[in-house]
């Protein structure tokens, strides 16, 4: 298998992608359609954490399966960029990798700030009003998924979240996948309400991925919410939803071969 190579999706460092692809020349065409993609953490803000971050579970799973490859996105960070600046960079990377590659199925994987990263690529369109092509699996490990509750477990969390969000608390309602604003359904209703949550269609799975040695988000707060976005909603249209409790420090989890085994169970879907 090959080594990850950097392809660009805008001219900014940080727009760029590492690639692991199964291939015997270097056309797209021959490069199977299922794929790993991965969304990097650190508060939007941490340059130490980037798209390296993925490495050890793509190279992990694609050695393991040869019919998968696997993608690690970086974005612009903040100070630079604030919200939607994060996720207008994500949805750029995943339109131009599955348009690039023909990309077909594939699992998204975000850890921390990447998770949240990862559930508002459901959320959010890009510049031209198009959404992007859902993933089968989203896997959200040692997630952030609502940023009120971010500061309500820890106050000085503030720091990074108005650096990346502003002040305006419903600002940051409108960002979080999980403040009661969205929820996700894997079929319309025929009358909505119009103070109810704005319904997300969405047919894959979501998986919760988290430690309970975390030191920087508990059990406790973070991961019911994401929960939570799933089961606003009735049983017949409820998306699927599996939760995972692993083990080992908040940036040990992607490194971690717990993290390969849970993801591998579901590459059957893709
Ligand atoms: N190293 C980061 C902190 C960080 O990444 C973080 C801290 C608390 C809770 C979640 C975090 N990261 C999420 O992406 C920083 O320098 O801001």
């Amino acid at each position: 298998m090959s080594e990850f190579s950097i392809v660009k999706y805008g001219n900014h460092a940080l727009q760029q992608i590492s690639v692991l692809a199964h291939h015997d020349s270097n056309t797209a065409a021959q490069i199977p359609p299922r794929w790993v993609i991965y969304i990097h953490g650190g508060a939007w803000r941490d340059p130490n954490n980037n798209h390296k971050d993925g490495h050890h579970l793509i190279r992990s799973l694609c050695n393991s399966d040869s019919k998968i490859n696997g993608a690690s996105i970086d974005y612009r960070l903040s100070p630079e960029v604030t919200h939607p600046g994060h996720i207008d960079d994500v949805i750029a990377a995943l339109q131009f990798l599955i348009k690039t590659y023909n990309i077909k199925d594939y699992i998204l994987v975000g850890h921390s700030a990447g998770a949240f990263l990862a559930v508002q690529s459901l959320i959010f369109s890009d510049n031209n009003g198009d959404f992007v092509l859902p993933p089968k699996v989203l896997v959200g490990v040692e997630g952030i998924y609502d940023l009120r509750v971010t500061v309500e477990e820890e106050a000085s969390y503030n720091s990074f979240v108005s650096l990346a969000f502003g002040d305006n608390k419903n600002e940051w309602d409108l960002a979080s996948p999980a403040s009661g604003v969205y929820q996700l359904v894997t079929e319309k209703k025929e009358s909505a309400l119009k103070d109810d949550p704005k319904e997300i269609v969405y047919k894959g799975k979501v998986v919760c991925v988290h430690s309970s040695d975390d030191e920087l988000l508990s059990l406790d707060y973070q991961p019911k919410n994401l929960e939570k976005i799933v089961n606003l909603t009735e049983i017949d249209r409820r998306v699927s939803f599996e939760n995972y409790i692993v083990s080992g420090k908040h940036d040990e989890v992607f490194g971690r071969a717990e993290l390969v085994q849970i993801v591998s169970k579901y590459l059957c879907l893709v």
